[in-house]
C-alpha cells in the first residue's frame, strides 16, 4: 500500500509518515511481534483494535493531562483522515498527530515487578537509582508505582534503564520533574481503569514532546504493545505472568521447538484467531464498547 506521504520513522509493527510540516500520520500494522521478533503472521484488526484503544485512551487521560498542564497530540482518526488522502483501508489503523519535539527518554511507570525490571532489581535491589523493598519477585505489585526511564534504542537495540539524573541531563531538571510526576499519574488513573475491568497494567511506556513549550502526551498509550497487560484472575507474583494478549502466541511459539534465532514459523489459524479474539476483548473490557 502506498501513501501520498513521506515515511519518516519505522517501528516494529507501526509506522510513522509525514503529512505536512505540522502533522504526522502514525499506522499501526496488524504485525505481532513475540520475543522481541516480528512474526511473519498478522493478527486480522490488531492495527485497527489498537488504534482505536489509544484513542479512546487519549479522550480517559485528557483530564489528567490537563491538570498537569499538558495536552496530546491527537487530532485525529477514522473516516476524518480520508479527507487527508489516507486510503480507507487504512483510515481505522491511523492518527494524524500534532509534530512534536519528541524528548528522548522513554517514560516507563512501573507498578508491578517485571521483565528487566526484575533482572536490574536481583542484581541490585533496586531499579537504577529507584530502591525497591527486598523479598520482591517476578510479578510483585511494588509498594508504589515506580518511573523508570529509559533511553530510546536504535531500532533493533534495547531500550537501557537510566536513572533520574539522566533524565535531568537530557532535559533539565523541571522538566524531568513534569514528566516524573506526570507519567505516574497517567499510569495511575491507566491501573485504576484497568483493574475496573479486570487487568492488571503492570507496566507501561509513554513518550512525550513539546510543541511551543507545553508538554504534549505522545505515540500510542496503555495499549498491550506499550504496556504488559495481566489478567487480574491469574496474577500470582513468582514466576512470568500470562500475558493478556499474547500468551497464546507465545505458549504456541514454545511448543513448535522454534529456537528463537531462526525465523519464526508461521503461526497456526486458531492461535491467530484467539490472539484477535483477545485484543478485541481487551478493548471490549476496557471502554465497555462493542467492538463490532
Ligand atoms: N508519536 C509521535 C511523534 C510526534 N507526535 N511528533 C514527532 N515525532 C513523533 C515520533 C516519531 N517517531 N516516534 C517514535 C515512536 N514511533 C511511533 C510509531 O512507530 C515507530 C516508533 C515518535
Amino acid at each position: 500500500m502506498t501513501l501520498p506521504f513521506e515515511l519518516v520513522a519505522q517501528g516494529k509493527v507501526r509506522e510513522v509518515y509525514a503529512v505536512d510540516d505540522d502533522r504526522l500520520l502514525l499506522v499501526a500494522s496488524d504485525r505481532i511481534s513475540a520475543y522481541d521478533v516480528v512474526l511473519p503472521t498478522p493478527v486480522p484488526d490488531k492495527g485497527r483494535v489498537l488504534t482505536a484503544l489509544s484513542v479512546w485512551w487519549f479522550e480517559q487521560l485528557a483530564p489528567v493531562l490537563a491538570e498537569h498542564g499538558a495536552e496530546h497530540h491527537l487530532l485525529a482518526t477514522g473516516d476524518a483522515l480520508l479527507a487527508e488522502g489516507v486510503p480507507a483501508e487504512l483510515a481505522g489503523r491511523s492518527m494524524l498527530v500534532r509534530r512534536l519535539e519528541m524528548l528522548p527518554v522513554e517514560c516507563v511507570a512501573r507498578g508491578y515487578l517485571s521483565g528487566s525490571g526484575t533482572h536490574l532489581y536481583q542484581r541490585s535491589g533496586a531499579i537504577v537509582d529507584v530502591a525497591l523493598p527486598a523479598g520482591l519477585v517476578e510479578g510483585s505489585r511494588l509498594p508504589e508505582p515506580v518511573f523508570t526511564p529509559s533511553t530510546k534504542a536504535e531500532v533493533g537495540e534495547h531500550d537501557e534503564a537510566i536513572g533520574f539524573a539522566q533524565v535531568v541531563d537530557a532535559v533539565g531538571a523541571e522538566r524531568a520533574e513534569a514528566l516524573r510526576a506526570l507519567t505516574l499519574a497517567l499510569y495511575r488513573r491507566g491501573a485504576e481503569i484497568a483493574e475496573d475491568a479486570g487487568i492488571v497494567l503492570a507496566d507501561t511506556k509513554f513518550e512525550f514532546g513539546t510543541a511551543d513549550g507545553t508538554l504534549v502526551l505522545g505515540d500510542e498509550v496503555l495499549t498491550p504493545d506499550s504496556s504488559r497487560f495481566w489478567p487480574a484472575i491469574t496474577w500470582s507474583p513468582g514466576a512470568p505472568q500470562p500475558s493478556f494478549d499474547k500468551q497464546y502466541v507465545r505458549d504456541w511459539l514454545t511448543t513448535s521447538g522454534w529456537d528463537r534465532v531462526s525465523p519464526a514459523p508461521e503461526l497456526p489459524e486458531a492461535v491467530v484467531a484467539a490472539t484477535r479474539e483477545r485484543y478485541v476483548t481487551a478493548y471490549e473490557k476496557l471502554t465497555g464498547r462493542s467492538w463490532s
